[in-house]
């Protein structure tokens, strides 16, 4: 289990280039299995989970060359589908959530596909039932090894389009869908599809791959069955989670800093969420500047001054993966604040650890917390802690990151799942870190 030690207090400075989205390389790698010709990503995040998901790619037989930092060519031309079956694929592909969504495309090409229970964040339930209940409706048998927590779909006679209404807006759930729809006999329409930017890049590589989909960006999708895809190239977006994540680390440090290449147009309600706690964020070009708030932020009031809210929904609501850092950010600031996560159960119990370090947190129930702000009138504590998943993680170090005193971070695995060499970049603006 590895630490960070970090010093507080210190004012950052400088430049930082966000990584390549975690979410959409997730999905992105698992639709080479769609084809057997060359497919060429960049801008792949170097980070646990993507890498994770890279050598299970090579253990089930793809052929992976690096092209340099951040591209990779992939070609699923000859797969080893036996390791399907295998012990190792059970440790592998429970260690991560994203494994799952090599079962469309597996299905769609070969009309077999299977997955142990997938890992990720242990964040509440995290059902698997609108992945496999579409698979079904694409004519595929379902079967679940209680004992293994082993999943399996077949179809070996393919499968047919059809319409489905999704009970919810997943977001494996749809790319894994569209997946395995893309070879389907036929037309498949799903409603209640996810929509986020990260499900419209996997379509639009999908269409350049040779797909014909429909209502790309809206929850409406329109799928025409082809008989095969081909190779393509695709570049990832920034990862509008770490942009984020960067925002409220400048805020809560009072830090200047700018984000390059943010891709504005892909950041939806993220900008303007921030802004509602009263942080200034300046667009220049496709960047992003966020000036020193030396005097604070203040929370802003709704147009009938009742106590500012702030919740997540699915795309193009504000993303749950942003929750804990406006959270932590909130304990700054001059006002109160309710944090309702309504979309996870149990994703917010790391507060316990912010009011060990002298936050003022009341959290109501597994779902809301409030938040009265110090207004840096009193600052943060250092102490030590644990990171219980990738976000409370983040959210800790920003704490930390703020706080009086040297801190230490237990079990940074869960930061490095998805924040690419955190330690240097933050070292970089600055920071006293070390990875210990
Ligand atoms: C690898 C990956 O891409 N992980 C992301 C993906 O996870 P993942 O695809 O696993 O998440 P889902 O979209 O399936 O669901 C997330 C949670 O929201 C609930 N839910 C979902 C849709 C809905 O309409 N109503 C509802 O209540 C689900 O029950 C679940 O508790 O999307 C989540 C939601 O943006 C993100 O937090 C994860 O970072
Ligand atoms: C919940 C997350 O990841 P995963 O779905 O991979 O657990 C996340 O990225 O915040």
């Amino acid at each position: 289990m590895a630490t960070f030690q970090i010093e507080g207090g210190i004012p950052l400075k400088g430049e930082i280039q966000p990584q390549g989205a975690k979410n959409e390389a997730l999905q992105i790698l698992c639709a080479v299995l769609l084809t057997k010709e060359e497919v060429r990503i960049d801008n792949i995040p170097d980070i646990v989970d993507v890498n994770k998901l890279i050598d299970i790619l090579s253990n089930l037989g793809v052929k992976i060359r690096k092209n340099g930092k951040g591209s990779y060519s992939f070609i699923s031309d000859d797969l080893q589908l036996d390791y399907l079956e295998s012990e190792l694929f059970k440790k592998e592909g429970s260690s991560l959530r994203g494994s799952i969504m090599i079962v469309g495309p597996l299905l769609a090409r070969f009309g077999k596909g299977y997955i142990p229970r997938p890992g990720g964040d242990k964040i509440g339930r995290r059902r698997l039932d609108t992945h496999f209940e579409g698979f079904i409706k694409l004519g595929a048998k379902f079967r679940y090894n209680k004992e293994e927590r082993f999943y399996g779909v077949e179809a070996p006679n393919g499968l047919t389009g059809t319409y489905m209404l999704l009970e919810e807006a997943s977001v494996t759930g749809t790319a894994n869908i569209v997946m395995a729809a893309v070879m389907a006999k036929g037309k498949t329409t799903i409603y209640n599809a996810a929509c986020e930017p990260y499900i419209q890049q996997l379509c639009s590589m999908l269409v350049a791959m040779g797909a014909r989909i429909k209502g790309i960006g809206s929850n409406l999708l329109e799928i025409d069955g082809v008989e095969e895809l081909h190779g393509c190239t695709h570049s990832i977006l920034p990862d509008m989670i770490e942009i984020g994540s960067w925002i409220g680390l400048a805020a809560m440090t009072k830090s200047e800093i700018t984000i390059k290449n943010v891709s504005w147009k892909h950041l939806g309600l993220i900008p303007s969420t921030f802004a509602k706690l009263g942080i200034q964020i300046e667009k220049r070009g496709d960047d992003m500047f966020i000036p020193a708030h030396r005097d604070g932020y203040e929370v802003q009031s709704f147009i009938d001054g009742s106590i500012m809210n702030i919740s997540d929904a699915p795309w193009p609501g504000f993303t749950p993966d942003l929750l804990s850092i406006m959270l932590v950010v909130a304990t700054q600031a001059r006002g109160s604040v309710l944090i309702h996560q309504k979309m996870f159960e149990s994703r917010l119990f790391f507060v316990d650890k912010l009011i060990d370090m002298g936050a003022k947190i009341i959290l109501c129930d597994p779902h809301r917390a409030t938040i009265i702000g110090h207004d840096f009138k009193s600052q943060l504590k250092a102490t030590v802690m644990s990171s219980p998943d990738i976000r409370a993680g983040i959210s800790l170090l920003i704490a930390a990151l703020s706080a009086k005193g040297t801190s230490t971070i237990h079990n940074i695995e869960q930061i490095d799942r998805g924040y690419e060499n955190i330690d240097g970049r933050l070292k970089a603006l600055g920071a006293k870190i070390a990875r210990i």
